[in-house]
């Protein structure tokens, strides 16, 4: 997704992109990070906070939209507040169900507080976000699904604490830099995929935003063994990248390439 603004242009765009979903059940659909508010200042996006509760419209209408489609709805992030005094909000990563209950929330702990290599931006991020405290997996009825997001898939510690609790297929919606991008998404994702022996299905954002901001593009989908099974062009928007994947595939990468039991013992060389 081009994710504008005002929340509502971009529930229409997603309600469109919803109409082109194939028709296989059960289905997850992993949108960007921001997709709800994207370029907005740190006030505005603020102002579209809302409370964790299944009454606030906006996570109202987004479960209906769960609902209406019968799948699994990942919503990027949206700005959510604990407090309605609370200056800051969390870059909340919420699953919608089939039925349009919310079955988890995951707030993005790594915060992109970055100098973009070539000078041309500074992002701080932190200076209107919290950061998330826990690690989230929620069990789906294809298997246990992590939660990560964006700037994340540079810490593999995250990624490793997300195979340990069973994750089987991680989401990762994000919103990655052009030029940070265009040199480190595929490499990062396909190396998370890879040492955890899990799918990543990464959700992104692409284009030029209300802020002047461009962002990469090229969402995808990645198996246990690596492989791109599906990847938007980087240009066309909304853009959907689909596959149809079996879970089975990741039992013999695992039993052939045992890593979470090798580490269970490296672990104690490396972090006692
Ligand atoms: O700010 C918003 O509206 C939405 N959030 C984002 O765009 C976030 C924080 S600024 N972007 C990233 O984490 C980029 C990471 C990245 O590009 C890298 O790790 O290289």
């Amino acid at each position: 997704m081009t994710s504008l603004p005002e929340p509502q242009q971009n529930l229409k765009i997603i309600e469109q992109l919803l109409q082109q979903l194939p028709a296989a059940r059960p289905q997850l659909v992993v949108l960007p990070e921001a997709c709800l508010c994207f370029g907005a200042g740190d006030k505005q996006q603020r102002s579209y906070a809302e409370l964790y509760s299944e009454t606030a419209p906006l996570q109202a209408q987004l479960a209906q939209l769960a609902a209406q489609h019968g799948i699994y709805l990942l919503v990027g992030t949206m700005p959510i507040v604990d407090d309605e005094a609370a200056e800051k909000f969390s870059a909340a990563s919420l699953l919608f169900g089939p039925d349009g209950k919310c079955l988890a929330r995951y707030n993005k702990i790594h915060l992109f507080d970055v100098d973009v290599a070539d000078n041309t931006k500074t992002y701080r991020e932190s200076k209107w976000t919290e950061a998330g405290q826990e690690v989230v997996t929620v069990a789906t009825e294809f298997g246990t699904l992590g939660l990560a997001v964006c700037y994340d898939v540079r810490f593999p510690e995250l990624f490793r604490a997300l195979r340990d609790k069973g994750a089987a297929i991680i989401a990762l919606p994000s919103a990655f830099t052009k030029v940070t991008g265009a040199a480190h998404w595929q490499v990062l994702t396909r190396a998370r995929a890879i040492e955890q022996q899990c799918f990543v299905v990464a959700g992104a954002q692409v284009g030029t935003h209300a802020n002047g901001r461009e962002t990469y593009g090229h969402a995808l989908i990645i198996d246990g063994w690596g492989n791109v099974v599906s990847e938007c062009d980087g240009v066309t928007s909304p853009c959907l990248a689909t596959a149809s994947v079996e879970l089975d595939s990741l039992q013999p990468i695992r039993s052939n390439i045992p890593v979470a039991k090798h580490f269970a013992r490296s672990k104690k060389v490396i972090h006692e």
